[in-house]
């Protein structure tokens, strides 16, 4: 499969969940290349923002910063490689995260198969952009779906990034979370909308302030916090950015 690329190795580490429900928790992070999203704002661009390809990022715009290079970012691993690598850390709460984990869907397959058939009591979750139905039996093997569906925010076009029947099928699994991206005010009318064209249980909402550095969390935290509160939502920071700011492999 084919994984982000961290030095010589695969992106693959072990650090404390920073994110949605399950933040503070011990966990191996398996970070995946690819993307069929490309949002404005993504902190992994090294997933997706190669070298001739046409989409825009944020970054794009900061003097010294080049789109990658392919060879650079990513690096080729069996589900075996990558199963002796997780076993190694001993922490059996794992997070398939990217990109978008779902475009490796047989692989990781495998892969929780390997694990399980060590016949430990394994946890997976998976972080997935909510644009693609997971299979029966990906639905089957995943713990938890921290579903991050994408807004108007992120610059992706709609056709790309709403896709409701996918939102309604996770929700259905009863094993999703909701973790919306919030930047303005104006993203909880529109979260609000969709929740209503979908039908999402409120009590597994989730809104986090984007920011990659702790003076953009704390500025939209300042106003997203209380209005969580009074939605009756769950807020949640992004605790990694916050103690170890924006860093690959935390
Ligand atoms: N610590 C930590 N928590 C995270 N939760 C979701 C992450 C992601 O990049 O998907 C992430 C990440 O990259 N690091
Ligand atoms: S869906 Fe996630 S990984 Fe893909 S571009 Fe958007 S933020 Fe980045
Ligand atoms: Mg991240």
């Amino acid at each position: 499969m084919k994984l982000a690329r961290l030095g010589d190795g695969a992106e693959i580490f072990f650090t404390l969940q920073g994110e949605g429900v399950g933040v503070g928790a011990p966990a191996v992070f398996v970070r995946l290349s690819l993307c069929n999203l490309h949002c404005v704002w993504c902190d992994t661009d090294h997933t997706w923002n190669f070298q001739g390809t046409p989409w825009a990022h944020e970054k794009d715009s900061v003097p010294g910063y080049r789109k990658h290079r392919k060879d650079d970012v990513i690096i080729e691993k069996s589900a075996e490689q990558v199963a002796e690598i997780v076993r190694g850390f001993g922490c059996r709460r794992v997070v398939l995260t990217g990109g978008e984990p779902l475009l490796h869907e047989a692989e990781l397959l495998v892969l929780m198969k390997l694990l399980r058939d060590d016949g430990k009591d394994w946890f997976f979750e998976m972080e997935t952009n909510g644009s693609r139905m997971p299979n029966e039996e990906t639905l089957a093997a995943i713990d938890q779906f921290n579903v991050s569906a994408k807004l108007r925010n992120s610059g992706v076009a709609e056709t790309l990034r709403r896709k409701p029947e996918v939102l309604r099928g996770l929700a259905a699994s009863g094993n999703a979370w909701f973790k919306f991206v919030v930047q303005v005010e104006e993203d909880i009318s529109e979260i609000l909308d969709l929740v209503e064209v979908t039908g999402l249980p409120m009590n597994r909402l989730i809104l986090m302030p984007e920011g990659r550095t702790v003076e953009e969390l704390d500025r939209i935290a300042g106003w997203l916090a209380g209005r969580c509160r009074d939605l009756g939502v769950r807020f949640s920071d992004r605790l990694h950015v916050r103690l170890w700011g924006d860093k690959r492999g935390v």
